[in-house]
């Protein structure tokens, strides 16, 4: 074991499109040997490394240069580790695993490392057999993730005394070719964390480390050696402004800052001579680096630097980190398993030793005795080591349980010597602390799924609370709204019932003006009866009062009666003063005047039925006009009777009460006026007819008057009538003038008769002229009354005011009736909209709980799905122990065989069958524990 100085080498990368947008200049300077480098910025820096290589380099003079010597040291059996420190986007995952792993000018150092190793497996004799095993992690967020099983994500790290420090249940993968190997990197390089930075597209947010570990066996001699190659590819050193970090990547980059922190702490204290502790257990990435730095490996830095002036400060500090870490010295040694021979040699050695030890402490304890009886003893008796291991038992006390031991003593347990129980103590440590980390990545675990769930489950709470408060919102505003329409509806409700109030009492008060009405009508009916009654009388003596001034103006009896007087005077005289009073001609004229009467007669007789004739006409036409004045009284008391009922019953058409009054009115005019017309122009007809009949009652008189005077010439003759010529024809003309007489008296008689019968129809007759003529009066008078009645002041204001009245009463029960249907509609809206509130608020409620069940329902699925995926993991963890690789080559250990050959099966074996058994059990089971 000797030291060894970690080797740093430092590459500069060419500038980037970025510093060249930002106006970056190259500013480094490198010198002709390329182990010093200039940069010439703000300052001028000088950097010495063992190499430092320019922008151009190409990577195979990189891996040529640093690192192929490591792969012979790791086939040798030491631990080598290679790392690439750096700002991001400084060059590190481009020098360590390179831009393409199958091109052969841009793959890195990784590709070329396995290339190198298979190659060395290849040239070495063929007595020695090989075997690779790869592991692939990163240290992501302070926790180690398997990158072969991702799902191993927080994997615990562990130390003992013959592994060293090691990544408990890290799988570890046998590979017997480069192609493995890189289908094995593939793969977890796929599953490594990158981000966008402004400073790297792919940035490297975790530590990458691949573990290559070789394991040779010298088949002649059984020694085995093995050795570890750790290739490590941190993340960026960076400075958060630059990258633009934020959210995640800014918790990354924190942690990352922590470990490389700590990775300068640990640098730092290997190197400035004072420290006694170096922490290496305060970030897992020092931790699994401990052996790597300062400990049992050869190791290479590579400092990955931009050449960039935009970059100064950064490349600056990442160049002082490699100086620093360039005094840090390593104690590499060869991991030798022993040969039995050497084994045997050993053990004889450790034997003898043991005995050695075995009789000092006899002595000892024989010279305790000595001393503890109170007996001295000389100082050239006190028993050393020395003289036990000069063989000098003389020189030592005497003892009676001391006797020299013998090799042929060493199936004896020796006690356990002091030195033994320090390192007992170290490994119970170790073991504690070991158990103590695997709890430490339990509850890591166990913590990071708790958060993740906690997470989730915020996330998830998050939600329902924002549906609930939005529910909630939702339901208050649905609250407020249904307590608003509530009071809306209360407030309806109880204007409505006001309204009802008040359209009960407007009925009362309509029902008090129907009765009003009545008693009007009722009133007006009496009054009307009263003055019918009064009329009545009236009329009678009207009627009366008439009649005889017609009578009188149009009866001819009293000249007939004159005539008939003088008739009957003349014959009166004839009889007393004898049939000689009258001549001939006095007879003949009297004769021709009773013919003329008889005429006359007969023409008034006439007269009389022609009148009689036209009365029946008039009457008719009487008739007639009474029946269309009952018609039109009767239209007018529908009318009226209409108009109030309508009144009554149609507040609406209330409205229309004056145009109907006033059509009707006008109606009744010009029914009125035509009636009138109708009735002037029959008066007048009448009248006609009546002056007719008077003239031909004139004429009647005249004749009469024509009779009397033939009647008086007739008595004049008949008394100028001498004696003599009486004498001789006495008895023949008292015979004729008897018979004269006699038809004369029953001409008369006859007369009289039709006289009488003529006056009573004339009578009659004039009665009913007189009738016509107050029916007309009558009409005429009731039409004033109806105008009267229409145009009474009083009576019109009434009616105005009742019209008004009505009017308003109306207005108010349409504003009523209105207000009303408006209020129901209102109401019955507000209902509807409650309805659909109510209902809304139902589907709210169903929503509501829908919602919450199907919160239980995810709670009970993700539980489920949480246990489903517990016991998926189990089953994986279960499967994996019992086959640890998806890979299907890393599960069986492929023993390689120096000079190229594969071992397949156990052939090419130069071992005895039982120990190729053993060699098989001894890999199987380490890579078994290794899980
Ligand atoms: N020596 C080089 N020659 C040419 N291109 C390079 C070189 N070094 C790095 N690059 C390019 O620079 C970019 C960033 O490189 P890389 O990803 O290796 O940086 P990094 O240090 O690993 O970054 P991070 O820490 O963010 O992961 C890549 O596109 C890469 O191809």
């Amino acid at each position: 074991m000797s030291g060894n100085n970690i080797k740093v080498v430092c590459r500069f990368r060419p500038q980037n499109s970025l510093e060249n947008r930002e106006g970056g200049v190259p500013i480094i300077s490198i010198d002709e040997e390329g182990t010093n480098v200039q940069l010439k910025g703000e300052a001028t820096n000088n950097f010495a490394f063992d190499k430092v290589f320019g922008m151009n380099t190409p990577q195979k003079d990189v891996f040529e240069y640093s690192i192929k010597s490591i792969v012979d040291d790791v086939t040798a059996g030491y631990n080598g580790t290679v790392f690439a420190y750096g700002q991001t986007g400084s060059g590190k995952t481009f020098t360590m695993m390179g831009a393409d792993i199958d091109d052969e000018n841009t793959k890195g150092i990784i590709p070329r490392i396995i290339e190198q190793i298979f190659t060395s497996i290849n040239d070495a004799p063929s007595n020695l057999e090989f075997t690779v095993k790869v592991s692939y992690m990163e240290i992501y967020m302070e926790k180690v993730r398997d990158l072969f099983n991702p799902s191993a994500d927080n994997l615990a790290i562990h130390e003992d005394k013959t592994r060293g420090v090691y990544v408990k249940d890290l799988c570890e993968i046998y590979v017997s070719n480069t192609a493995e190997v890189y289908l094995a990197m593939k793969n977890g390089s796929s599953n490594r964390v990158v981000a966008y930075t402004n400073m790297n597209a792919e940035s490297s947010r975790s530590h990458s480390i691949v573990v290559i570990t070789i394991t040779q066996k010298n088949l002649d001699t059984g020694a085995a050696k093995s050795g570890k190659l750790y290739l490590v590819d941190l993340a960026g050193s960076e400075k958060v402004g630059k990258t633009g970090a934020s959210g995640q990547t800014l918790e990354e980059a924190k942690k990352i800052n922590k470990s490389l922190t700590a990775l300068g702490m640990v640098i730092n204290s290997l190197t400035d001579g004072k420290s006694s502790h170096i922490p290496y257990r305060d970030s897992k990435l020092t931790r699994i680096l401990q052996e790597s730095l300062g400990g049992n490996s050869r190791t290479t830095l590579i400092i990955n630097c931009s050449p960039s002036s935009y970059n100064e400060a950064e490349s600056i500090s990442t160049l002082r980190f490699g100086m620093r870490a360039k005094s840090i010295k390593n104690k590499a040694k060869v991991n030798a398993d022993l040969s039995p021979a050497e084994l045997k040699a050993l053990l004889k050695k450790v034997k003898s030793e043991t005995i050695t030890f075995q009789t000092y402490i006899a002595a000892l304890e024989g010279e305790v005795s000595v001393w503890r009886n109170g007996k001295t003893l000389a100082e050239d008796k006190w028993v050393s080591l020395d003289k036990i291991n000069k063989g000098d038992f003389n020189a030592l006390p005497p003892a009676s349980n001391f006797k020299a031991l013998s090799v042929a003593d060493d199936s004896s347990r020796p006690t356990t010597p002091s030195v033994v129980l320090e390192k007992d103590e170290r490994e119970e440590l170790l073991k504690r602390e070991n158990e103590l980390m695997d709890q430490i990545a339990e509850k890591e675990t166990e913590l990071a799924n708790r958060e993740k769930l906690l997470e989730s489950l915020k996330e998830e709470m998050g939600y329902y609370k924002e549906q609930e408060a939005a529910v909630t919102k939702e339901n208050q505003q649905m609250t407020s709204e249904l307590s608003e329409l509530k009071l809306q509806l209360q407030k309806i409700s109880y204007e409505s019932k006001e309204n009802a109030i008040n359209v009960d009492s407007l009925k009362e008060a309509n029902q008090e003006l129907i009765v009003e009405l009545e008693e009007l009508k009722k009133n007006l009916v009496e009054v009307r009866l009263a003055h019918k009654d009064s009329t009545d009388n009236e009329k009678e003596k009207k009627k009366a009062q008439k009649l005889a001034q017609i009578m009188f103006k149009l009866d001819p009896s009293s000249e007939i009666n004159e005539k008939e007087r003088q008739i009957r005077d003349s014959l009166h005289k004839i009889e007393t003063e004898g049939h000689g009073s009258l001549s001939l001609e006095e007879l003949v004229s009297l004769r021709r005047d009773l013919v003329d009467s008889k005429i006359l007669l007969d023409q008034h007789a006439k007269t009389i039925t022609d009148i009689t004739q036209e009365k029946e006409i008039l009457d008719k036409r009487k008739l007639e006009l009474d029946g269309r004045l009952g018609k039109l009284e009767k239209e007018y008391e529908e009318l009226l009777d209409k108009t109030i009922a309508e009144e009554e019953v149609s507040a609406q058409k209330n409205a229309d009460m004056e145009q109907t009054l006033t059509n009707l009115k006008s109606k009744l005019e010009a029914q009125y006026a035509s009636k009138k017309e109708m009735q002037e122009k029959e008066v007048e007809d009448l009248k006609t007819e009546i002056s007719t009949k008077n003239d031909n009652l004139h004429k009647l008189t005249a004749s009469l008057s024509e009779l009397k005077d033939a009647n008086d010439q007739l008595q004049l003759a008949l008394s100028d009538q001498p004696m003599q010529n009486q004498n001789g024809d006495l008895t023949e003309r008292e015979k004729e003038l008897e018979r004269m007489r006699k038809s004369m008296a029953k001409e008369l008689a006859d007369f009289e008769t039709m006289k009488k019968v003529l006056m009573r129809d004339l009578q009659t007759r004039c009665e009913k002229v007189v009738e016509l003529e107050m029916s007309l009066d009558e009409t005429r008078e009731q039409y004033q009354n109806v105008l009267r009645a229409s145009n009474n002041k009083a009576q019109q204001k009434k009616m105005a005011f009742l019209e008004r009245n009505l009017e308003q009463l109306t207005n108010v029960q349409k504003q009523l009736v209105e207000q009303n249907s408006s209020l129901k509609k209102e109401v019955a809206i507000a209902e509807r909209k409650l309805i659909a509130r109510n209902e809304r608020i139902q589907s709210l409620e169903t929503l509501l709980q829908d919602a919450q069940d199907k919160l239980i329902n995810q709670n009970q699925k993700f539980e489920a799905q949480l246990q489903a995926v517990r016991e998926r993991l189990e089953q994986a963890r279960t499967q994996k122990s019992q086959s640890p690789m998806s890979l299907n080559f890393g599960r069986v250990a492929k023993p390689l065989r120096g000079g190229g050959a594969i071992v397949e099966n156990g052939e090419n074996s130069p071992t005895s069958p039982s120990e190729k058994r053993e060699k098989r059990n001894s890999w199987i089971p380490g890579f078994m524990g290794s899980r």
